[in-house]
């Protein structure tokens, strides 16, 4: 597959333990939403600790080419000058969104009810992926959509001239649909409301609130009820993204495999609809102690102390796969290191990321000698204890940041060195992790460097 310039083979190999601090880049999801509520508010935005990778950048050149001025100031460092709620301005090009489906999916939300059109598009994983569980629901506010077949991009949205508001009970477990509903329903007039069985990542939520919005939060019988009024005036804020705890994941779960490691990281969102990955560990058998648990721009953090351990295989509970959905392929991992098996059910959704994850992990890891059982909506890990991954494959990572990451950790405690046929992906969302990794004591190399 194309789409991230010429395909950059890596190799990762068993390393010695990994030592000292993992300071990850800023939360994704926090930064596409801090650069798109900036564009919705009157006057300037700043935000510090902006992650600048592939996608978070795409989605500051979407907000541009709305009509808002962003500009970088720094390193992490940025300010948005805002249009106010309806006011963007129909783009003179294409809007790109790379890699990004929470990119791609928010905007679309966002300018659904302005009045104006816009076509959009993406790389090749992009192009892949479904659109119809966004164009479903702005529909309903009275905006047409015309893709490729299936619901795909390329595809342009004529956005209501005359939105009416909706209430919406979102279908699958997706923080991107809720908040597509919610960003349409911010210039309908009249109260949108968006009903979510399980709850998702609640950013939006967050961030909806700080930015001055009146939205409200019931626990139903039915799930979540997000009542929201539209048509507010949006009040400019400063934000500071804390660390992103799915990137954090990678050297947290890579200290857990190599043995005598004992890696520091910073800074990570504890935010409950993020934080499924660390309960698991710990019930795994990880050796992780949270320390100087504290509140950062609204979002609880903490520091994490990550010590290497001998972890046994789980069932995890299905009820917490939103709250962990980005981090499985690094859990299929850690599985595959660990004694017995580890279940993973619910997670049907990995089926539509950038690629479909579970396939990718189990070819993957059965090219690297581990058992894997899967049906639509299982994977199933047969752990073959600490050391005893034999490794020595380049296994395919189909566009998909999450799943090159993914081999390359697996790579510092198999037998064998482990490979991706791609490497590119990785600065979508990650930009700095083959450094980073390094600086721990990983031993990762470009195979055509
Ligand atoms: O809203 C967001 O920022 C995200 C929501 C999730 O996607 P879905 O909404 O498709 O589950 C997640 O996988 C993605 O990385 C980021
Ligand atoms: C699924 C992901 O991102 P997106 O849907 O924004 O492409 C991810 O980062 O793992």
């Amino acid at each position: 597959m194309s789409g991230h310039g010429t395909p950059i083979p890596m190799t990762s190999r068993k390393c010695g333990p990994l030592n000292g601090e993992a300071a990850v880049p800023g939360d994704k999801s926090i930064s596409h939403r801090a650069l798109i509520f900036g564009a919705l508010a009157v006057g300037e935005t700043k935000v510090t600790g902006l992650l600048e990778g592939e996608d978070v950048l795409d989605t500051a050149k979407a907000m541009r080419a709305f009509g808002a001025t962003v500009t970088q100031h720094g390193p992490g460092e940025w300010s948005v000058n805002g249009v106010g709620v309806g006011g963007f301005s129909e783009p003179d090009n294409v809007i790109d969104c790379g890699n990004s489906g929470t990119g791609v999916r928010l905007i679309m939300g966002v300018m659904a009810t302005q009045g104006i059109n816009a076509t959009f598009t993406g790389d090749a994983s992009l192009n892949k992926r479904p659109m119809g569980r966004v164009t479903d629901p702005i529909a309903l506010f009275g905006a047409q959509s015309v893709g490729r077949s299936g619901g795909r991009l390329p595809m342009t949205i004529v956005g209501a001239t005359e939105p009416v508001p909706v209430e919406y009970t979102v279908p699958m477990p997706s923080a991107q649909v809720k908040s597509a509903v919610l960003l349409a329903g911010l210039n309908a007039p009249g109260q949108t409301v968006v009903i979510e069985k399980e709850a998702t990542r609640d950013h939006t939520e967050r961030m909806l609130e700080g930015f001055g919005a009146e939205i409200s939060v019931e626990e139903t019988e039915d799930g979540r009820r997000i009542t929201l009024t539209g048509q507010p005036e949006l009040k400019p804020q400063v934000i500071s993204v804390p660390r992103d705890p799915s990137s954090a994941a990678f050297p947290t779960c890579a200290a857990t495999i190599v043995p005598g490691s004992e890696v520091f990281v910073p800074g990570v969102s504890q935010n409950l609809t993020r934080n499924g990955i660390y309960t698991t560990l710990v019930e795994m058998g990880a050796d992780i102690t949270f320390e100087n648990e504290r509140l950062e721009g609204g979002e609880p953090v903490a520091d994490l102390r990550v010590r290497y351990a001998e972890t046994h295989g789980i069932e995890v509970p299905p009820a917490r796969a939103a709250s962990m959905i980005d981090e499985y392929p690094v859990l299929s991992v850690v599985a595959a290191l660990s004694t017995g098996k580890t279940v993973m059910r619910g997670v049907k959704e990995l089926r539509v990321k950038e690629c479909d994850r579970i396939d990718a992990m189990a070819r993957g890891l059965r090219a690297c000698g581990v058992t894997v059982e899967e049906d639509e909506d299982t994977m199933i890990v047969h752990g073959m204890g600490p050391g005893g991954v034999p490794g020595g494959a380049t296994c395919e990572s189909f566009l998909d940041h999450r799943i090159a990451m993914s081999f390359m950790v697996l790579g510092m405690a198999a037998q064998n060195p482990v490979s991706v046929d791609d490497g590119t992906p990785i600065a979508t969302s990650f930009p700095v992790f083959e450094d980073l990794m390094k600086t721990l004591g990983a031993q990762i190399t470009r195979d055509n460097a």
